[in-house]
């Protein structure tokens, strides 16, 4: 049962070259700082240097809370270490424990959008370090200690938690505690145990293995039931070797003075200490459904293949991404410092800490969405032994944590910035980790307040039964699923989807009483194009694009979704048999690119091979207009490879004359052209056209054909590390998206809130 992730049970293991080779590549090591205001022009630098930087620093000086809003402070994290204890690998040095640190920082921004820096402060002795680290606290939001060990690391903790006014939270202890904690409550759930009889043995008495007891206990352990190991043994009443007052304070009257003697019988192992520390043995002596969380990194106490051998009833964790259950703190620190960061908390306490274990906890217990199924290779997680916790690629997470973090933080009243609104502020979550959610958020938004009737055409498949509850529990309104009921549902329950509930329909195309009414109606519009009654009966009855198709074109609902079953191309042609162009426009596709925190619209990215110079005017007409309705105010460039003429070639004089008809129709936004990529989105290459009509880079791209736009939004995605969404249908009389084929849930749902969207009002 205990299987690395991945194909045939190869998991993404790396070889110590690769490493090497990661860290060297490109820019050596895994960070950079960019600009976030622009540096182009004297007037940029007059505005964030001297004169201009004179301003917010008296503003501040007043009123130090400004900080905030002129400076980098509030999302800003340190991540400090003096290498003493980096992983399980012992004290190596600050210098050494700088590839961790810098990893930390880079998952901090990865997973939750906070900016972190690594510090590395060359000192063992803790009243140095302190005396370091008290004096940052202008510079961070909060400060994230890493890889300190115990006992310093107690002393070092509490005392800057005093002297500064801002979270101080060192990870090894209470992000690991977090996790581990979340991800017993589920072991203890399935396994049907009750935490005051549990009986618990932790190895590892250091930063790490104290701060999990204390939490556990706190939550309902038993003392007597909690036994400390380290390398002397059993940390027993009345011991003396070894021992500092935060072990004193675990020690427990016992017989037993090894780690074997401890296990003998219990229930619960976790690992905090170092490779290879459990034995076979020791694990075979174990209680029935033993929970065994070897947590040292990078390799375990124990392998998941070597307990396998023995026993098949162990549920069993990890700290490494390459096993199932993931109990690593990258699952806490990310999200709980976004959280006390977004309500200015002046400290991270026990309650948020709580809130986040327990908000870890029930995220794992719920369906799982095509994002998170995609991290594990596909294959769908169901909550049980071998998924107890989510994995660090959940987007869920984004959402779920923070938000349980700063509750808590306003609730025990340490919050300096109490956030009013905690919908939109989940939204505003989403939207830090996933770009696209911010541009869709003012589409669901207005879907929210005015919730539309959406066909799911392709219902029988699993993906699509999700999106269609994914839109439904998203209040965006009724979503109906086209298919045969029995096959719906059987799919449904071999799936673990539960689709009985308001809001979520089922229509048998061949039994619906509407049959009659679609088939006269497809036939009114067929019968000159060489269709019998006959076919369009037949469409009708057999193909639920065509039905789909007239649900909307008769009002039975406000827009479809399709596209999952057949390519794009087929899918368009069924419904262009049904619904006709908007009466005065063109039917296109609109790619939205996401590149880089900037939002750039791609046009024709669907329907026209190769378009005459009229037919790019109107892409870029209706693609300008699809713009308006994102909320956007079009800035087109009509592209070719060529700029201003030159050089000269054929397709540059077509989109040279759509520029002239543009022109001729007078139309309402700004374009120019035909001009290459580079100089529509760069300002400094636009610069040297000062003719130029845009008055800023392009936010909308009119390719000269559809083969460039194809490639070109398609290389963005693969290479570029874009994300691109479409391409959307537009310029049709009613709402039709169209998703590819290989569409997840997610993609689904956001196509089906866009078509809603496009239904209006
Ligand atoms: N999965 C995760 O998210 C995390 C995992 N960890 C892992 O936990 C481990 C400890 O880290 P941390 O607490 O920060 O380090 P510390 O240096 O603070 O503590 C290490 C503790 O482990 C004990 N120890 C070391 N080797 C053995 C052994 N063979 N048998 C029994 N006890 C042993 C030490 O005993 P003694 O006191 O006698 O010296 C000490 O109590 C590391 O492997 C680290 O990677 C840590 C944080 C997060
Ligand atoms: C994960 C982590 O912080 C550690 O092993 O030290
Ligand atoms: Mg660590």
């Amino acid at each position: 049962m205990a299987r690395k992730n991945g194909q045939d049970g190869q998991g993404p293991s790396v070889s110590s070259e690769e490493a090497l080779e990661f860290h060297a590549m490109g820019r050596p090591g895994k960070l950079e700082i960019v600009p976030t205001k622009p540096m182009a022009t004297q007037r940029d630098l007059s505005l964030a240097y001297s004169p201009g930087v004179a301003v917010p620093v008296k503003a501040i000086a007043e009123d130090p809370s400004r900080a905030f809003d002129y400076t980098t402070r509030g999302n800003m994290v340190a991540v400090i270490s003096n290498g003493t204890a980096i992983l399980g690998l012992g004290n190596l040095g600050a210098l050494a424990s700088k590839p961790v640190m810098e990893g930390k920082s880079v998952l901090f921004k990865r997973f939750a959008d906070v900016d972190s820096i690594d510090l590395e402060v060359a000192t063992e002795d803790a009243d140095e370090f302190i005396n370091c680290v008290k004096f940052l606290g202008p510079s961070f939001g909060g400060i994230n200690l890493e890889d300190i060990k115990a006992p310093e690391c107690f002393i070092i903790e509490q005392r800057l938690r005093e002297l500064m006014d801002i979270p101080v939270f060192h990870d090894d202890q209470h992000g690991t505690a977090i996790i581990a904690a979340a991800g017993l409550i589920n072991a203890l759930a399935i396994t049907g145990r009750d935490m005051k009889t549990t009986k618990l043995v932790c190895n590892g008495a250091g930063a790490a293995g104290i701060a999990c007891i204390e939490l556990v206990k706190s939550m309902g352990f038993s003392p007597e039931n909690v036994i400390l190991c380290d390398t002397k043994g059993v940390v027993y009443q009345g011991r003396t070797e070894g021992m500092n007052q935060w072990k004193s304070a675990h020690a427990v009257k016992t017989e037993a003075r090894s780690l074997a003697d401890a296990l003998d019988g219990a229930d619960v192992f976790f690992g905090l200490s170092a490779k290879g520390a459990l034995t076979t043995a020791m694990v075979q002596s174990m209680a029935k459904n033993p929970i065994i969380f070897a947590m040292a990194n990078p390799d375990p106490e124990i392998t998941p293949e070597e307990v396998a051998e023995i026993r098949t009833d162990a549920i069993m964790a990890t700290g490494r991404s390459d096993y199932p259950n993931q109990v690593n703190n990258v699952l806490g620190f990310p999200y709980i410092f976004r959280g006390a960061l977004d309500v200015r908390a002046t400290t991270i306490n026990d309650a948020m800490k709580v809130a986040a274990a327990q908000a870890l906890a029930e995220l794992a217990r719920k369906d799982v969405p095509d994002d998170v199924a995609a991290a594990y290779q596909g294959n769908r997680p169901k909550f049980g032994p071998n998924y107890i916790i989510p994995v660090p690629f959940d987007p869920r997470l984004i959402s779920a944590i923070p938000i349980a973090v700063a509750k808590a933080a306003m609730e025990t009243g340490v919050a300096r910035k109490p956030i009013l609104d905690l919908d939109r502020y989940a939204q505003e979550l989403s939207a830090r980790r996933d770009p696209i959610a911010s541009t869709l958020q003012r589409i669901y938004d207005r879907v929210r307040r005015q919730p539309k009737r959406i066909v799911f055409a392709e219902g029988e498949e699993e993906q699509v039964m999700r999106a269609a509850v994914a839109y439904v529990n998203q209040k965006l309104g009724t979503a109906i699923l086209l298919g045969r009921d029995d096959i719906i549902k059987e799919n449904a329950r071999h799936a673990g989807i539960e689709l009985d509930k308001p809001g979520l329909e089922i229509i048998n195309a061949r039994l619906s009483r509407k049959n009659g009414i679609y088939a006269d109606f497809l036939y009114e519009r067929l019968q000159r194009k060489g269709y019998l009654f006959r076919d369009s009966q037949r469409l009708i009855n057999n193909d639920r694009n065509h039905f789909a198709a007239c649900m909307v074109a008769l009002g039975d609902a406000d827009g479809i979704v399709t596209g999952v079953t057949r390519n794009y191309s087929t899918a368009l042609d069924d419904v262009r048999r049904v619904i006709d162009a908007k009466p005065g426009h063109r039917v296109i596709g609109v790619s939205i690119v996401l590149a880089r925190g900037r939002t750039v619209l791609v046009a024709d990215t669907a329907v026209h091979d190769m378009p005459n110079a009229e037919q790019i005017a109107d892409i870029a007409e209706e693609a300008a207009n699809f713009a308006r309705r994102m909320g956007y105010e079009p800035r087109v460039a009509m592209l070719a490879y060529s700029t201003f003429g030159h050089p000269q070639g054929e397709r540059s004089e077509r989109v040279q004359e759509a520029v002239r008809i543009l022109d001729r129709r007078r139309v309402d936004f700004e374009y120019d052209g035909e001009m290459a990529a580079d100089v529509a989105l760069n300002p400094r290459v636009m610069a040297q056209y000062p003719f130029c009509r845009l008055t800023g880079p392009a936010n909308v791209l009119v390719m000269p054909a559809f083969h460039s736009a194809s490639i070109s939004t398609k290389m963005l995605q693969e290479l570029g590390g874009s994300t691109v969404i479409g391409p959307l249908l537009v310029g049709l009389n009613k709402p039709v998206q169209i998703v590819g084929l290989n569409a997840k849930d997610s993609d689904i749902v956001n196509m089906a809130a866009i078509a809603a969207y496009s239904a209006g009002t």
